[in-house]
């Protein structure tokens, strides 16, 4: 049992039998074969593969942003849909959909302010948690801009900040390194360790080996299936 009670090794994502095919020509091309896959509360997990393979295709159907043409995704057991709330799913896309209009520090505390009451209350103080992560990521002192004022790299941490700002059960999350230096990578890792040992599952997809390599599993995406390794 975590701090805020959650079961580790509980299956938080599941994923069976998942096939999708997109056209290509006149004909069509299926880029997953029938995806199984489970990762549960407190791992850590990357998804990797070639260029091609799929990744973002099958993360896409993941977080209920896309429909398989056959089997199924389920979250807590549950049917996945875009619709499950922040607190539960939060995901972090490779165009990561930062609020334009509003700054770095409202962007971080949009989930926290839309929650529900009692997640809310669970979560504590909104300011407290988003300076502390906003400083973590050693963007704190860009925290009054707007997205467009700052680099790409920078935003992307500021999403990520967003996305474990709730402590959500899953975070699903399409390259979240991938415009970072190394020591920028390094305060990453240890935030989804944390959030992990906090209860989170946590699914990441990366081309990254030092990512791969903190990781508590890793899987490939081969051929249109997914296997450990
Ligand atoms: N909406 C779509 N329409 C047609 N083809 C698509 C679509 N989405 C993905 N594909 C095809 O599916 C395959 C897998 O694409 P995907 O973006 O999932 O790969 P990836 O592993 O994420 O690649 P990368 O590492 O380069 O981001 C590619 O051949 C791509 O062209």
């Amino acid at each position: 049992m975590s701090e805020a009670g959650v079961l580790i090794d509980t299956v938080v994502l599941r994923a069976r039998g998942v096939r999708r095919s997109f056209p290509q020509g006149t004909g069509r091309v299926e880029v997953l074969r029938g995806v199984d896959l489970a990762v549960s509360a407190g791992e850590v997990v990357t998804l990797s593969g070639p260029s091609g393979s799929g990744k973002s295709a099958l993360f896409s159907v993941l977080c209920g942003f896309d429909e398989p043409d056959a089997g199924e995704v389920l979250i807590l057991g549950e049917p996945m849909s875009p619709m499950v709330a922040w607190h539960v799913v939060s995901v972090l896309p490779q165009a990561m959909g930062l609020a334009d209009e509003l700054t770095l520090a409202e962007n971080v505390a949009l989930p926290l302010r839309l929650a529900p009451g009692e997640v809310a209350a669970r979560l504590g103080d909104v300011d407290g948690r988003v300076t502390e992560l906003l400083t973590t990521l050693q963007v704190d002192h860009l925290a009054e801009r707007y997205p467009s004022e700052v680099s790409f790299g920078q935003q992307q941490r500021v999403a990520l900040a967003r996305a474990l700002a709730i402590r959500p059960r899953l975070l699903l999350a399409d390259e979240p390194t991938a415009h970072l230096d190394h020591e920028m990578v390094g305060a990453v890792l240890g935030l989804l360790h944390e959030a992990a040992g906090d209860g989170t599952c946590v699914l990441l997809s990366t081309h990254d080996d030092e990512v791969r390599a903190a990781a508590d599993r890793r899987l490939r995406i081969v051929d249109g299936l997914v296997t450990e390794g």
